[in-house]
């Protein structure tokens, strides 16, 4: 499980995240739900410890597994997909250590898990949008973490490969992980997510989508909209 316990992050002397608390717990897939700049990203750097909160803690419970945005990665440096996900194990210093048979034995598995085995020797600029996520997904499972931070997967994909990798990822939580993931695809998170939390610079409400749907002023307060925004129907719609 990860556990963010009254949570207070500073950037550039100003306080851009406060008073968030709230437990994802194993076996679950929780949405970050909010607009651009509310803190997401800094709420998912903070668990992974790159962040030092001013206030709070956050608690995980095992290895943290982190998934960036697909564009953070390097895509056309000539490597293919087995070294990518090797790389989950052995770190930005892989080249200078070599793989034992237990991380080919990982790195095999978190293939498998994603469907990824038959491009395995594909190097990774000649993928899809949809393979590349897939490829940082197992990268992120090598190293067999308890936990799982995903940040807007869905980003750049169509709507079938969306829903691919929302299966996925679900399943992964099935399996005692505890998974979190930011996205901006509001109705996807509506049906495929088991809770969400909805941030604005602080934790606005925490919930299940059927319990969220229903209250139209937290969307409001999260996302700065009016009570006729076409996005209240969709959302019950979704639900
Ligand atoms: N290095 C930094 N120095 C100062 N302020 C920063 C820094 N990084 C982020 N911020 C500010 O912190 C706030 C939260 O940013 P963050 O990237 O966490 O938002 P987000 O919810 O992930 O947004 P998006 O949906 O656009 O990715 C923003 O106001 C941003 O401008």
């Amino acid at each position: 499980m990860i556990a963010f316990e009254d949570i207070a992050v500073q950037l550039g002397g100003r306080i851009v995240l406060e008073d968030a608390t709230f437990t994802v717990h194993a076996g679950e897939l929780v949405g970050l739900i909010g607009p651009n700049g509310a803190g997401k990203t800094t709420l998912l750097r903070t668990a992974l410890g790159l962040l030092k909160p001013v206030r709070g803690r956050v608690e995980v419970a095992g290895l943290i597994g982190y998934v960036p945005q697909r564009h953070e990665f390097a895509w056309d440096f000539p490597i293919s997909v087995e070294d990518v996900v090797m790389t989950g194990r052995t770190g930005r210093l892989g080249l200078l250590r070599r793989p034992r048979t237990t991380d080919w034995e990982a790195v095999d598995e978190a293939l498998e898990r994603v469907r990824m085995t038959d491009l395995r020797t594909r190097p990774v600029g000649q993928l899809s949008g949809g393979q590349r996520q897939r490829v940082l997904v197992a990268r992120a499972l090598a190293l067999r973490p308890a936990a799982l931070l995903l940040d807007e997967p869905f980003t750049g994909l169509d709507v079938p490969t969306q829903e691919l990798l929302s299966e996925l990822f679900l399943s992964l939580a099935r399996e005692e992980r505890a998974v979190l993931m930011t996205t901006h695809d509001l109705a996807g998170a509506m049906y495929g997510c088991d809770r969400l939390a909805l941030l604005n610079r602080s934790v606005v409400a925490v919930g299940t989508p059927e319990e969220l749907a229903e209250r139209d002023e937290l969307w409001m307060r999260t996302f700065g909209i009016s009570p006729h925004s076409p996005l209240l129907r969709v959302l019950k719609a979704a639900a």
